[in-house]
């Protein structure tokens, strides 16, 4: 099914985990993706892809591109907490993690700052502002994520993650999700609108209790 997905190039690269060590990842690429992205793979030492059949499965992490989240820390979302929960935990457990050119859902940083502009102005919320501008709620699929795994010899994961979306998706891809586990919610009062609405109408399965940060 993806013979023609192959893995380009493996390089060594010294990353700082939560605890502010040092620990020398993987960054892997691909030729032949269905997308045609430059989506990347980042290997933890510990994750084995010639793991005995009754072992657990690898650790794995899709995580969606937020430049403006994983990057500058903006308190709108919680992509770069999540981020940083699972190199913390990769860095110390093993674990894979894809990291998806799928910025502002699959339509691009541009349009996710209209969409942003849109939300602020007329009150929409983040799926509201997505259709206010012609687009669907989410566009992402996670074929090429099937793919670079497959490439890497891991068919089967236990996956960080509080969207079943990505569930469904990846076993429809031949991928087994041995586990679903929550990643942490990072709610704050400038983000807990949007985790709300993303629990509400984006099926996220996310715990809204408590007090905010
Ligand atoms: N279009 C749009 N995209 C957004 C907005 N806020 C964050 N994003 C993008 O949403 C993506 C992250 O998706 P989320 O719905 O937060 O989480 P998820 O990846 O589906 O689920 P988890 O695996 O549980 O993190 C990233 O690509 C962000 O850039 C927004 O207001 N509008
Ligand atoms: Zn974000």
């Amino acid at each position: 099914m993806d013979e023609k997905v192959s893995i380009r190039t493996r390089v060594e690269v010294p990353v700082r985990a939560g605890d502010g060590l040092w620990r020398t990842a993987e960054m892997i690429s691909f030729n032949g993706l269905a997308d045609n992205h430059e989506h990347i793979a980042v290997l933890f030492p510990g994750t084995s892809d010639e793991l005995p059949d009754t072992s657990p499965a690898p650790l794995a992490r899709i995580h969606s591109e937020c430049l403006t989240g994983d990057v500058f820390g903006s308190a709108r979302c919680d992509c770069g907490p999540q981020l940083g929960e699972a190199v913390e935990r990769f860095s110390t457990s093993g674990g894979v993690l894809l990291y998806l050119r799928q910025e502002g859902r699959g339509i691009g940083l541009y349009n996710k700052l209209d969409a942003y502009q849109v939300q602020d102005e007329a009150g929409l919320d983040t799926f509201a502002a997505n259709r206010a501008l012609s687009f669907s709620d989410d566009l992402r699929n996670y074929h090429s994520a099937a793919q670079m795994l497959r490439a890497l010899g891991i068919h089967r994961i236990r996956l960080l993650t509080n969207n079943p979306d990505k569930v469904r998706q990846l076993e429809a891809r031949g991928i087994e999700i041995e586990e679903t586990i929550a990643t942490r919610v990072f709610r704050t009062e400038r983000n807990a609108q949007y985790l709300r609405v993303k629990a509400e109408l984006g099926g996220h399965t996310i715990e809204l209790v408590g007090e905010t940060a």
